[in-house]
């Protein structure tokens, strides 16, 4: 006879580290020391002060990509190696912790995620601000109606070269950054009008309005996406730019790097 504390025990027997995806204090703190097991808090602020922490960029309401950035963010700080077997503690449907499951590092092929925010020109805090624009952007639409974005981010220069204006530059002689309350209205104002937007690495607004000419050669997105969708990709492999795309079709927000693309995104479930 066994009982089901013994059974469900399997799950984190043995594991070389714990994973927290955003507990509460009182959560943390029985945690804290447990004897022999790493304890690595995952959170968008490490407001529980823990010694191993990675920073996730955005909630990720789907849990299997929470856990999947969790664990490339902890395999690319050396917090963990590839031979690790981690519990995640984290949250489905309830406000606190209710869920744990077992995965091994080396399950995970890197989906890129980690290093979109990390491993870019631009700043970590600069693309998390683009996707929250993008994602509010989806959700609500531009006064109620679907609207589609382009947001080219960082290498600025570069991307500045390989396009040209389509309308007048708003931002011509301004030095707002995104993040900006007013700036995000702003932001949400022209992406009535076509083309895309350009910011810095700092997160400057350079332009609107843009229509970039990207070489599209060895460029492989996804079939059935258009031509901003390939003009995203396309700048990405281009230049050092990540670019942010809101589509006015399907309601998605993409993420793409090195022409690919890394991320995808449904505004409605943020
Ligand atoms: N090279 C480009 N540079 C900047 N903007 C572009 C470029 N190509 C297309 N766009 C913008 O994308 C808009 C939509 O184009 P299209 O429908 O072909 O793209 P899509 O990938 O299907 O995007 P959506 O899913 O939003 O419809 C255009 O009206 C234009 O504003
Ligand atoms: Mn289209």
């Amino acid at each position: 006879m066994s009982n089901l504390r013994d059974l469900l025990g399997d799950i984190v027997a043995d594991v070389d580290a714990i994973f927290l995806f955003s507990p509460s204090s009182s959560f943390y703190q029985d945690f804290a020391d447990v004897e022999d097991t790493l304890v690595v808090v995952v959170a968008e602020e490490n407001s529980v002060g823990a010694d191993e922490f990675v920073e996730l960029p955005l909630e990720f309401n789907d849990v299997a990509s929470r856990v999947r950035f969790g664990v490339e963010g902890a395999l690319d700080t050396d917090l963990i190696d590839e031979g690790a077997e981690i519990a995640c503690a984290t949250k489905t449907f309830d406000e606190d912790i209710d869920t744990v499951m077992r995965v091994k590092a080396n399950n995970f092929s890197p989906s890129g995620v980690y290093g979109l925010f990390t491993d870019s020109r631009a700043e970590p805090a600069v693309i998390k601000a683009v996707l929250e624009v993008a994602i509010e952007l989806g959700k609500k639409g531009q006064k109620g109606k679907p609207v589609g974005a382009l947001f080219v981010v960082g290498d600025a220069g570069k991307v500045m070269n390989k396009s040209r204006p389509l309308s007048y530059n708003p931002f011509e002689k301004s030095h707002v950054h995104v993040g900006d309350p007013i700036v995000n209205v702003m932001l949400k104002e022209f992406s009535r009008l076509d083309g895309a937007f350009v910011i810095s690495d700092s997160g400057k607004i350079v332009s609107a309005y843009r229509y970039l000419e990207p070489s599209a050669e060895g460029v492989d997105i996804p079939k059935g996406l258009g031509a901003r969708h390939m003009a995203a990709g396309a700048i990405t492999r281009d230049t050092n730019a990540i670019a942010v795309v809101l589509s006015e079709s399907d309601g998605l927000v993409r993420a793409f790097k090195g022409g690919e693309l890394i991320l995808e995104l449904d505004p409605e479930e943020y």
